[in-house]
Formats: structure tokens, C-alpha cells, sequence
């Protein structure tokens, strides 16, 4: 089911780094998937911050090391996985592409990267499954009716889903004016096809002066008091998602959690919220290696991976570059996207004299 990895030969030779794919994405997608995908929220300052985070941390090289036998592969809730570039959940993907997240596990698939289906997929996460040759988890936004849920979880089990990804940072949805501006709504025939018989919440437009998200969005909302029934119904590991706060972070693993994934969705839920690769080293501090701290958001370059790393995190997911790569070229599309990040991360790790993942430390980051 894997397609072969030289069909990346088909990609014009002009497209080099991820940033290429946006420009092109925009053309392929119309103005309302675009709005969609490429947003943040309100004044997209988060999103923005996200990338220039990145940007303002300098890499400082350690030089005349012994490379020898040198590889990108790292070990993650006691699976090993070529390099620690994961998939991130992206909702709807049949609105990049006509396969959407079939063709998305393609791509995820030759690169051999680890991808975490979306609640929200376009697709029924058994097919997914079934055409993956790659490590999947399973992103849960827990639903109201907690039957359904419990149903959700245990079909993602059934289908081969190694971990579940509680996402909590999203219990309504942001501000997001540049989606309003573009009168988004999904297009006919994509929806959220595994929630498929639940009971929609309650999105009717509200009248001036009433409640948008106190009432039953927010009652209905998980709690940490339910995160020990979530255990009780499956035996698959769960990592939190949205995590910015060291407490939190620290509930986590109180509550049992197997790894916590530092997020703020992509600058697409609440405007203003730091940089994730700003708060990262106070909750790898915080959890000081008792589960793995994972992160995204911003994530553009072989290099943000690299110093992701050394401020502790385990692994680094990518959004909306992949969903780029996907618009434009498909299966093909998305393994480029991988290929370039790991190629850069390879390459990365190659000039500041890190062999390994482990030999990746704070002291490859420049100190002013
Ligand atoms: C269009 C879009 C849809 C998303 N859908 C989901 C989702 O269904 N579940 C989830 O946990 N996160 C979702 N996210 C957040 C991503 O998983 C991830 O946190 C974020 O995209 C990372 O930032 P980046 O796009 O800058 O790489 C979505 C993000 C985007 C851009
Ligand atoms: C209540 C928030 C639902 C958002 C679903 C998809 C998503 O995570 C995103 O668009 O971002």
C-alpha cells in the first residue's frame, strides 16, 4: 500500500522548503479552505509568534565530534520510529484533497512518520488504518454523550491505533476572524464523518447579548475528574494535548497521562497565548523525563526541530505544512514535506555535532 519514495522525482525542482508549498497551497485551495486552514485566531498573534519563536533562538554548534554511525531515530513510548517528526491532527483533510486523509497516510507512510487521526477526519478512521504502513494514534475530542465516546475509542483500538491523543484546548471553538471574513463553511460532502449519529452541539447563531459559550458547550465540557473514567475504557497509552501551563502539565502526570503534548492549536483558539517553543522549557523543566513532552505549532524547519529537542521535547508534530504539501501534490505532496523536514533535521543535527537524538542538548542553543 506504500507508493515508492522516487515518485518524489514528479515534484517541480523549484519547491525546496516547506514555505514553498504555502504560496502554491494558496492557489490549489479556494479563498474559504484557505481561510480555514491557514488562520489563527482573531489576530492571529499567536500564530505569528509561533514561527518567529523560533526564528529569535540561535543555534551555537559543538564541533570535531566523532559522527560516526550517526541516525535520527529515537525511541517513544517504547516504539522506535526513524526520525521525531510526527503528523498532527488536521480536521477535514477531504477539503485539500479529494482522498484526503487516505492520501495523507500515503505520504506519512514513506517517510515512515508517525500520524495522529483527527476526531474530525474526513475519512472513517478504519479505512485509514487499513491503508497505513506507518504508527497511527488516534485524536480524541471527548463528546458530550460519553457512550459515543467510549464507542470512538474502541473502534480506534479495534483498527490498530497505538495511542490516543486527548485534545483539550479546544472546548468551543476561537475567535476566528479571518475564516468569518471568508464566509467559511464545509463544502458539501466533507464532514466529520466518525461523529457520524451523535447529537450535534448547539451552534445555532446566538441573538445579541446571549451566552456563546457558557451553557451547554462549556457544562458539557470534560474535566479532569473525567479522565479516570477515560483510562477505565481503554488499555492504549493517552497523551494530553493543548498543555501550555506547568501545572497542568503536572496534573497530567498525576492523572496518569503517558506523555503531554505542548500546543496552542496552532495559534487557532485563543489569540494572545505564548509561543509553544516559549513555554516549552518550563514544562520539560516541570516534568524533568518522567513521560515524554511532545510540541507543535510553528514547526517549519529542520532547525526549529533541532532546538525543539534540546529544550527537552521528545518528538515535534507539523500541521499545516503537510496539509500544504497534501493540496498541492497528494501522497506525494505530504512525503515531500517529511522528506524536506528530516533531510534539514539531519543535516541540523550534522552541524552542531549531535549524532544522535540524545546527543541533543540546551548547550546547542545559544546563550546571549
Ligand atoms: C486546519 C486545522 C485543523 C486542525 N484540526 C485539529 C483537530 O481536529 N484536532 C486537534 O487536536 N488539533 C487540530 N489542529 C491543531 C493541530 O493539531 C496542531 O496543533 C497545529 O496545527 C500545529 O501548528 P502548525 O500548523 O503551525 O504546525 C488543527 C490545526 C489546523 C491548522
Ligand atoms: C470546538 C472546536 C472544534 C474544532 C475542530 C477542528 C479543529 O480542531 C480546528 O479547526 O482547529
Amino acid at each position: 500500500m506504500s507508493f515508492p519514495l522516487p515518485a518524489l522525482s514528479q515534484i517541480p525542482p523549484e519547491i525546496v522548503a516547506l514555505t514553498d508549498y504555502e504560496a502554491l497551497a494558496r492557489q490549489h485551495l479556494g479563498e474559504q479552505a484557505w481561510a480555514y486552514y491557514a488562520g489563527g485566531a482573531a489576530d492571529e498573534i499567536t500564530l505569528r509568534e509561533n514561527r518567529s519563536g523560533y526564528d529569535a533562538l540561535k543555534l551555537l554548534p559543538r564541533v570535531l565530534r566523532d559522527m560516526t554511525g550517526g541516525h535520527t531515530r529515537m525511541t517513544l513510548l517504547g516504539q522506535t520510529y526513524d526520525h521525531p517528526i510526527f503528523l498532527a491532527p488536521i480536521a477535514y483533510q477531504r477539503m485539500a484533497h479529494a482522498q484526503g486523509e487516505l492520501a495523507t497516510v500515503l505520504g506519512a507512510s514513506a517517510l515512515k512518520a508517525g500520524m495522529v487521526v483527527s476526531t474530525r477526519a474526513s475519512v472513517p478512521l478504519e479505512e485509514i488504518a487499513a491503508a497505513a504502513q506507518t504508527r497511527l494514534w488516534f485524536q480524541l475530542y471527548m463528546q458530550p454523550d460519553r457512550a459515543f465516546t467510549q464507542r470512538l475509542v474502541q473502534r480506534a483500538e479495534a483498527a490498530g491505533y497505538q495511542a490516543l491523543v486527548l485534545t483539550v484546548d479546544a472546548p468551543l471553538n476561537g475567535i476566528r476572524n479571518r475564516q468569518q471574513r471568508a464566509q467559511f463553511h464545509l463544502p458539501p460532502g466533507v464532514e466529520a464523518i466518525n461523529l457520524r449519529g451523535m447529537t450535534p452541539p448547539d451552534l445555532r447563531p446566538r441573538q445579541a447579548g446571549e451566552n456563546v459559550a457558557f451553557g451547554a458547550l462549556l457544562d458539557e465540557a470534560p474535566t479532569w475528574q473525567d479522565i479516570a473514567w477515560l483510562r477505565s475504557i481503554t488499555t492504549l497509552p493517552i497523551l494530553l494535548k493543548g498543555i501550555l501551563s506547568s501545572a497542568d502539565a503536572e496534573l497530567a502526570i498525576q492523572h496518569g497521562f503517558a506523555g503531554v503534548i505542548v500546543s496552542n492549536h496552532g495559534g487557532r483558539i485563543l489569540d494572545t497565548l505564548p509561543a509553544t517553543v516559549d513555554v516549552l522549557p518550563q514544562i520539560t523543566a516541570q516534568v524533568a523525563g518522567r513521560i515524554p513532552v511532545l510540541v507543535d505549532g510553528g514547526i517549519r524547519r529542520g532547525t526549529d526541530v533541532l532546538k525543539a529537542l534540546a529544550l527537552g521535547a521528545s518528538a515535534v508534530l507539523i500541521g499545516r505544512p503537510y496539509i500544504f504539501g497534501l493540496s498541492v501534490a497528494g501522497p506525494i505532496g505530504v512525503a515531500h514535506v517529511l522528506n524536506i523536514l528530516r533531510a534539514e533535521f539531519e543535516v541540523a543535527m550534522g552541524l552542531t555535532g549531535c549524532a544522535t537524538v540524545s546527543d541533543i542538548t540546551p548547550d546547542i542553543l545559544w546563550q546571549r
